[in-house]
């Protein structure tokens, strides 16, 4: 039985950084990956939505997954999300991933095309191979790839021994239960990354065990907090810091600029980490944002002096 603790925690999904033209900085990302380093959590994960990765190039993600590698291995439990938009590019991530020795990649399914299962099979499995010494995770994420893991599939991908793990960023909590209970019935252990922020609590509480999400960066402290409460099951106290986290988020979402955008700030202003903004067509901060985010910043202090 391979050893999955490595995975279960709070995992934050790093965010892209950009120098002052717009284009990857590996200082930046190698200083955010030093910021996670010393928040204590327990790995990050790279190159997802929150990485803005979609709108990046191939080499563009090799050199961040290569600068976040230089600081973090030994230090975090690094998972390198690598797909993209097709099965070369991805197959090529995945073999770079092994290759700097990442400890597991991640995979949405293919996007714009509604595929027959069988490809989406296909798809993941050919990324999978070409890290065969890597573990695996399925990026559940239907709001935004388009596609559901609905559970033929699921049961098609646990025949791929690397699968360890779905990151489950469906907005129903009742798919956690159903990973995590077919995934131990095949496997005897499995894993279910929570993956919407706003409902750590609930999802933690139906299965999940740990969680991957965009929100944690700019508040990891918080979030390491509220999985302790649930461990030690002070459920109460759990969901007051639940509801103070939300109030944050959505705070963060009410400006014109993009929710990472305004991710951004809060880091400039209360860590003083600068890791430039966002790539078109994501929204860049509008003078409005500042205020909204300085708020935010504001929150994300008073709920450490309150809970910490
Ligand atoms: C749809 C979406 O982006 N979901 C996020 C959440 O962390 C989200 O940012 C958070 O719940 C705020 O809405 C994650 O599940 C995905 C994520 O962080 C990533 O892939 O980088």
């Amino acid at each position: 039985m391979r050893d999955l603790s490595k995975y279960k925690g709070i995992i934050p999904a790093f965010y892209a950084c950009y120098d002052e033209k717009g284009e990857i900085s590996p200082e930046r990302v190698r200083a955010f990956t030093r910021y996670f380093v010393k928040k204590g959590v327990k790995g990050v994960y790279v190159n997802g939505s929150s990485g803005e990765c979609i709108y990046q190039g191939v080499e563009e993600r090799k050199t961040v997954i290569e600068n976040v590698m230089a600081e973090a291995k030994g230090k975090l439990t690094v998972i390198n999300h690598v797909a993209c938009n097709n099965t070369r590019d991805s197959v090529e991530l995945a073999r770079h991933s092994q290759q700097v020795g990442v400890d597991a990649i991640a995979s949405i399914p293919p996007i714009y095309f509604h595929l027959p299962e069988y490809s989406i099979a296909g798809y993941w499995n050919a990324i999978s191979a070409a890290a065969p010494e890597l573990n695996f995770v399925i990026y559940n994420i239907p709001q935004l790839a388009g596609t559901a893991l609905t559970m033929s599939l699921f049961h098609e991908m646990l025949k791929n021994p690397r699968v360890i793990a779905v990151k489950n960023s469906s907005m129903p909590t009742q798919d956690i239960q159903m990973f995590k209970a077919d995934g131990i019935a095949a496997r005897g252990e499995f894993l279910v990354f929570n993956g919407p922020d706003e409902q750590f609590v609930a999802g933690r509480a139906i299965g999940a065990d740990g969680g991957i999400g965009g929100t944690y960066g700019v508040m990891p402290e918080l979030f390491l907090k509220l999985n302790a409460l649930i461990i030690s099951g002070e459920c109460e106290r759990a969901m007051e810091l639940q509801y103070d986290i939300n109030a944050i988020i959505y705070q963060m979402c009410a400006g014109k600029g993009n929710m990472y955008a305004v991710a951004k700030e809060i880091l400039r202003i209360n860590e003083n980490l600068d890791i430039g903004g966002v790539r078109e067509p994501l929204e860049n901060l509008h003078e409005e944002d500042k205020a909204i985010a300085a708020q935010a910043a504001e929150m994300i202090r008073k709920a450490q002096d309150k809970y910490l």
